[in-house]
């Protein structure tokens, strides 16, 4: 089912959450809604299920407008961070529940709840854990489980609202990966809301860059990491190093220092943005580049880590490079060195509007 929201307005009293937001999702897709907190993701997400009355604006589910749409009758599955399974319930109890609710009329056999049920463990790979109970689960478990429960009424939309936000770095991980293997076997048009930018851009098909109740950039993961519309973006993205200056023919001129390197020819005032492992360290002395003092050099397994504090017109301002840890330069870098930087890639904005931006 496909879904479209248009010119969506939603203020709690006098502060907007969704500012004239108008958004398209594709049937079949999964999309992730990524943004900082507070930015409206959450929010979006009820008001498409129903659970939440816009101010302005329309859903349209499969081209219908919803606004009528009982929040059950709009055939939406959620699973949220703290989806407490019901406690005094199996595994099996739990996933077969809203199919027993179901009104008479369309509710099915036992028999035919109890293969669909099975069905669905196997599904979600957990069928063997169907007489536990939800505190017996560890986390990762449980939130497999509330996904079961979420397709057992066979949902055309599913909504998950930060489903692995609780979990740790590694089982989220897996559970991401599982995740998207899943959506391909069922194609159900899901929303996946995260402020994780790691896990939106390995999830989803279409990334949707939000901030202050508004849309900054959609695109897919490719298009948003490497053609970020605005500073907000390239700085929610990924890290980045940040510099002011003046652009022209011969680069971007910050203080006393040119930055070369692949940018785009914008002129004038301009924030130019380079990610950490973008940027080169150069020992020669009288090296053009930006002046820079080593303070820290950190490896974390197959990479290292430089920090750097700027020298002369940059001074106050922080760099952080990348290296591969087996780059044979990073044996030659000490804290208290000065070094210059010079970048290989720079992504240039005209305005110097960079809220958000790292
Ligand atoms: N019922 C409510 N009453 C008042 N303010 C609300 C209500 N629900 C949300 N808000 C506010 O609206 C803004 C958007 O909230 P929302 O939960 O959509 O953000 P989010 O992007 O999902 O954030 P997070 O990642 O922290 O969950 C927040 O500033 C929040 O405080």
């Amino acid at each position: 089912m496909s879904i479209q929201v248009q010119n969506i307005q939603k203020a709690f009293g006098s502060f907007i959450a969704l500012d004239n937001l108008s958004l398209d999702f594709p049937a079949g897709e999964l999309v992730a809604l990524l943004g900082p907190s507070g930015c409206g993701k959450t929010t979006l997400l009820r008001v498409i299920a129903g659970l939440e009355q816009a101010d302005s604006g329309r859903v349209l589910l499969d081209g219908e407008d919803a606004s009528d749409t009982h929040v059950r009758e709009r055939q939406v599955g959620f699973v949220f961070q703290h989806y407490a399974l019901f406690r005094h319930m199996t595994v099996f109890d739990n996933v077969a529940f809203g199919l027993r609710m179901k009104p008479r009329g369309q509710r099915p056999s036992e028999a035919d709840i109890k293969r669909k049920v099975h069905e669905l463990l196997n599904l979600v790979q957990l069928d063997w854990l169907a007489d536990r109970f939800p505190a017996q689960l560890s986390g990762g478990q449980r939130q497999r489980i509330a996904l079961a429960r979420a397709l057992a009424v066979e949902p055309r939309v599913l909504l998950l609202d930060e489903p692995f936000g609780a979990l740790d770095a590694k089982v989220r991980k897996e559970l991401r990966r599982w995740l998207r293997r899943l959506h391909d076997e069922l194609h159900i048009t899901s929303i996946f809301v995260t402020h994780d930018q790691e896990e939106a851009l390995e999830v989803a098909d279409r990334v949707v860059l939000m901030n202050h109740g508004r849309v900054e950039q959609i695109g897919s993961p490719a298009e948003v990491y490497r053609q970020p519309a605005t500073p907000f973006v390239y700085g929610f993205l990924g890290a980045a190093n940040r510099f002011e200056g003046s652009s022209s023919a011969g680069g971007i001129a910050v203080g006393a220092s040119t930055l070369t390197g692949e940018a785009q020819p914008e002129h004038g005032q301009v924030v130019a943005f380079v990610r950490p492992h973008e940027l080169d360290i150069v020992l020669q002395p009288g090296a053009s580049g930006i002046p820079a003092r080593i303070s820290r050099v950190l490896t974390l397994g197959a990479l290292t880590r430089v920090e750097l504090e700027g020298q002369a017109d940059v001074s106050g301002q922080h760099f952080d490079v990348e290296l591969h840890a087996a780059n044979p330069l990073v044996a030659q870098l000490a804290a208290g060195q000065t070094v210059r930087l010079q970048p290989r890639q720079v992504r240039v904005f005209a305005q110097p509007d960079t809220a958000g931006a790292a």
